[in-house]
């Protein structure tokens, strides 16, 4: 069984200007996240790309409990998360733990090293001591004595580091990290890439990383899933979607990367157009407005799921 199970999830958002959309008798709401199903398994790392408004961070949302899912299904270790009570919310909060971006800068300036990441333990009413500061200190490579320090007073990596153990504070068993290289330059992105590998390696925790950063998803993830308007259009092992994507926005977003890599084979596909809003999704498959390869029958027919080779890759492609 996997740590984490998500089957056909679908997430939905009113819509702006609801009530104009009523009197012309559409809907009120619109599907952010539509129909996704994942798995992640106990200690591994998923990464989550796609470009900005595909879902990712609602998914995220939806797996901590600030969204309620509109359909599908979340289980967490066996467990429903659905269906969890308040009483349950609790301890799957300690076991499921939420990376935000930028996760020092949104905290208080105010509170030193020490309270900023031993607070997760205040809130769930256990005794966090100098020892469990060091001892998180220790698990992101800071020396004991950066527990004294204040936000301020920190570089833009070490900022990271004290998020990270801030997010290890309740040994979760599942991580999520969003964008946890935004803002960052090239060589403290590296460094924080080395951290979570190096943190995973220690705890054992699983991770999902939501990032636009492809290197990121490169050194960090077994596996990847690309999402495009709240789907997903290819999901596999890492390594055999950088060598052999095959969903043309995969290769697309391949291509815009910065720094590609020199072992990509291939043709370039070149990504124009603005992503579609989820409010007004095209018809048939989502990506024809802007595939290089679109033929008529991709305006009408719905993409479907094709497995490509034995390893779980697969990819949405047309009928
Ligand atoms: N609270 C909200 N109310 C209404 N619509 C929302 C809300 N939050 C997100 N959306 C919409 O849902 C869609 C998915 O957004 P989401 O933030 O999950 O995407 P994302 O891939 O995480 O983007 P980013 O990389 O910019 O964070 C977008 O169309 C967005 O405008």
């Amino acid at each position: 069984m996997s740590l984490l199970e998500v089957t056909d999830l679908r997430v939905r958002y009113a819509r702006q200007g609801r009530l104009r959309a009523a009197l012309r008798g559409e809907a009120h709401d619109f599907e952010a996240v539509s129909g996704v199903s994942f798995s992640i398994e106990a200690g591994q790392t998923l990464g989550l790309v796609g470009e900005s408004g595909s879902g990712k961070s609602t998914i995220a949302r939806t797996l901590i409990g600030l969204k309620a899912p509109a359909s599908g299904s979340i289980v967490f270790d066996g467990e429903e998360v659905a269906s969890a009570s308040a009483r349950d919310w609790a301890r799957l909060r300690r076991e499921m733990s939420m990376m935000w971006q930028d996760p020092v800068g949104s905290l208080s300036p105010r509170l030193t090293v020490r309270s900023l990441i031993t607070e997760p333990l205040r809130i769930h009413g256990q005794k966090a001591d100098r020892n469990e500061a060091e001892r998180l200190l220790s698990l992101v490579g800071l020396p004991g004595e950066y527990a004294a320090r204040y936000p301020h007073q920190l570089s833009g990596g070490q900022a990271r580091r004290v998020g990270v153990a801030r997010a290890l504070a309740l040994d979760p068993r599942l991580l999520i990290a969003d964008e946890p290289t935004a803002g960052l330059d090239m060589s403290v992105q590296g460094e924080v890439l080395n951290l979570l590998n190096e943190v995973q390696q220690r705890t054992g925790v699983a991770i999902l990383v939501i990032t636009h950063n492809l290197n990121l998803v490169r050194h960090v993830t077994d596996r990847m899933a690309i999402m495009y308007l709240g789907r997903f259009v290819e999901e596999g092992p890492t390594g055999r979607i950088f060598e052999h994507p095959r969903h043309p926005y995969t290769k697309a977003l391949l291509c815009a990367n910065p720094e590609p890599d020199p072992d990509a084979r291939g043709e370039r596909v070149e990504l124009s157009g603005e992503v579609p809003s989820p409010v007004n999704r095209p018809s048939g498959c989502d990506f024809h407005p802007r595939c290089p390869w679109a033929r008529d029958a991709c305006k009408v027919n719905e993409p479907d799921w094709q497995t490509e080779g034995d390893r779980g890759h697969r990819c949405m492609f047309p009928l």
